[in-house]
């Protein structure tokens, strides 16, 4: 079985260093000529993914703009995830969780089981329990094939506050959480399977994250401000495992296909830039 970092470093490579969000806010909706309800939600998300679906590595749809509509919006999120799956690119959930290790475990179920109606390539988790916490999602991501990604350093401004704290050891809390995801990655080939969340907000923290081995997604271009630019001053010598994430920037550009393809195309353009070593 092909780990989640080994498919990722593949996609990466034929597909370029590119996340795109898929979130359905209201506002975009209305923007897009669409209805504030299900309806408009299903024709949102169909027209993104056969706009970009065959053309980016990973798209990430943020689960609580499906979660809004109740059980008929989870509904279009199952059918987002198989569509995705279909076009070829990996879906990476945006669904933020974490609690004790035994409820971790439903959610592991619920998003990194083959057999799950919401199984997806990885999903975001919160260790705001205690990495540790996350055990179950780490042992069964490993078991299928799947991956985590770790908030770490959000793009938020009210991130810091918590995320910088220094405990009794010296380490801020966000170095905690980087040390504890680099060992699970250890010894991984080409690319571990347990990634970071990174805001390119942030600029130089000073955090180290050399040895995380595994992916560290940026979100925070765009509409939050950074660009691509930004990647270098906040992840130095860590660029090359970096992978830029854009929703609003580019589903702006929407519902004309060819405009969501050639805002993905320009960011794609502006990431490789910035990601390049030389
Ligand atoms: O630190 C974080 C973690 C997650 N996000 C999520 O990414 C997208 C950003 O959307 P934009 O439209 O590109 O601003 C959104 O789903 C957030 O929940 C983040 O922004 N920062």
């Amino acid at each position: 079985m092909e780990t989640f970092g080994a498919r990722l470093h593949r996609a990466v490579a034929e597909r370029g260093p590119l996340c795109v969000g898929i979130d359905p806010h209201p506002g975009l909706l209305a923007q897009w000529g669409l209805s504030d309800d299900v309806e408009g939600l299903d024709r949102f998300c169909r027209i993104v993914v056969e706009a970009i679906g065959d053309r980016v590595a990973v798209v990430k749809p943020q689960s609580a703009f499906f979660e809004r509509f109740g059980s008929r919006g989870v509904g279009i999120l199952e059918s987002t995830i198989r569509q995705l799956r279909n076009s070829g690119s990996l879906v990476l959930l945006d669904v933020k969780r974490g609690d004790i290790g035994s409820t971790v475990s439903a959610y592991a179920s619920a998003y990194l089981d083959p057999s799950s109606p919401l199984y997806v390539d990885a999903v975001t988790a919160s260790p705001y329990l205690g990495v540790g916490s996350l055990a179950p999602m780490f042992e069964l991501a490993a078991a299928h094939g799947g991956g985590v990604f770790v908030l770490a350093l959000t793009s938020n401004p009210e991130g810091a506050a918590v995320q910088r704290a220094v405990g009794a050891d010296g380490r801020t809390v966000a170095q905690t959480v980087i040390d504890e995801v680099s060992q699970l990655n250890r010894g991984a080939d080409p690319l571990g399977s347990f990634g970071l969340v990174v805001g390119a907000t942030i600029g130089d923290t000073g955090h180290d994250l050399a040895g995380v081995n595994g992916p560290l997604l940026a979100p925070g271009l765009g509409a939050q401000g950074a660009t691509a630019a930004d990647l270098r001053t906040v992840f130095g010598s860590s660029l090359p495992s970096v992978l830029p994430s854009y929703s609003r920037e580019v589903l702006g550009a929407g519902p004309d296909q060819e405009a969501l393809r050639a805002a993905t195309d320009r960011v794609l353009a502006e990431c490789r830039a910035a990601l390049a070593t030389s």
